[in-house]
């Protein structure tokens, strides 16, 4: 078997045209665009890269878009009053900090300040917890716009095995629970689990979010399996690697995403999703 390719990039710009018409939609409605606040702190070139991307994003698809850019010596303090001020703020539905942050901010004092209504990256414990008892809230954008990729794919989650091979907050814990709201029978393993090769040959869907290159091989891979590729490794050689063996994998997997250009691109459509979505709910449209 040969796998196809599940193009993020092609897939993200279908989100972007459906967001965009929805925020045509909700101008008419309320007379004014919906909008976000990225706040970033530091200079770490990533992020400066991705908060740009994130407000270029939001203008593109017509929506009031504003990047706040702070020092990297910003006490705790100081970002935790400009969040305040955000959250006060009627003309903003979404609000977003970019991580990792420096190290002399605490990341959970920060994340537990958002207003939940306007977290449109779903990292707060109360967006947490809604994913996490099966209710409405606001989900973190890598998960959700990998299960998109699911979706496009055609793949059938309904009693199927997935394995989702990381824990993080951001990705593998909400990515296991919108599985699991989908009726798959999951399993969360990461870089410390015993015979990691067998669990991941168990796989009907196989969610690789453990930040380590090539970690999974071409023969933990069961055949016809749908791969996503959450990694995104730097090599030694300064190219980007996934944490599946891309070459080997699309020899058994029957759809597989390429890294860059397959879970990446979907973070930023996701989060214009997020942002129309927190608009609606906060204008009563919930
Ligand atoms: N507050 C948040 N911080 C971070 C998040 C997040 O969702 N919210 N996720 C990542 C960074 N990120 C967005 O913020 C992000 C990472 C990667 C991509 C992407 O499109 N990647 C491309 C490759 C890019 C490259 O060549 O370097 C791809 O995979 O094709 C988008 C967004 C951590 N922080
Ligand atoms: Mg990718």
């Amino acid at each position: 078997m040969t796998a196809q390719i599940l193009d993020g990039k092609a897939i993200a710009q279908k989100v972007r045209e459906e967001v965009r018409e929805g925020v045509a939609r909700f101008v008419s409605a309320y007379g004014r665009p919906p909008g976000l606040d990225v706040l970033l702190v530091g200079e770490d070139p990533a992020s400066v890269i991705y908060t740009r991307n994130k407000e270029k994003a939001s203008h593109e698809v017509g929506m009031r878009g504003r990047l706040h850019r702070l020092p990297a010596d910003t006490g705790e303090d100081e970002l935790l009053r400009r969040i305040a001020e955000l959250n006060a703020d009627a003309s903003v539905d979404g609000i977003l900090v970019q991580l990792p942050l420096p190290s002399q901010i605490r990341e959970a004092r920060v994340l537990d300040a958002i207003d939940p209504g306007k977290d449109v990256d779903g990292f707060h414990p109360v967006n947490a917890g809604l994913l996490a008892t099966g209710r409405p809230g606001l989900v973190p954008c890598t998960p959700k716009g990998s299960m998109r990729l699911l979706a496009e794919a055609g793949a059938r989650l309904e009693g199927a095995r997935a394995v989702v091979v990381g824990r993080s907050n951001i990705v593998g814990k909400p990515m296991a629970q919108l599985l699991l709201a989908a009726h798959a029978t999951v399993t969360i393993a990461h870089s410390r689990t015993r015979d990691l090769a067998t669990v991941c040959r168990e796989a009907d869907i196989l969610v690789a979010a453990v930040g380590r290159a090539r970690l999974i091989k071409g023969d933990w891979i069961k055949e016809g399996a749908v791969v996503i590729d959450v990694g995104m490794n730097r090599t030694e050689d300064g190219k980007l690697a996934g944490d599946v063996d891309f070459e080997a994998a699309k020899a058994r997997a029957s759809w597989i995403t390429p890294v860059p250009g397959g879970v990446g691109p979907m973070t930023i459509a996701t989060l214009l999703e997020n942002t129309l979505r927190a608009a609606r709910a906060r204008l009563g449209e919930g």
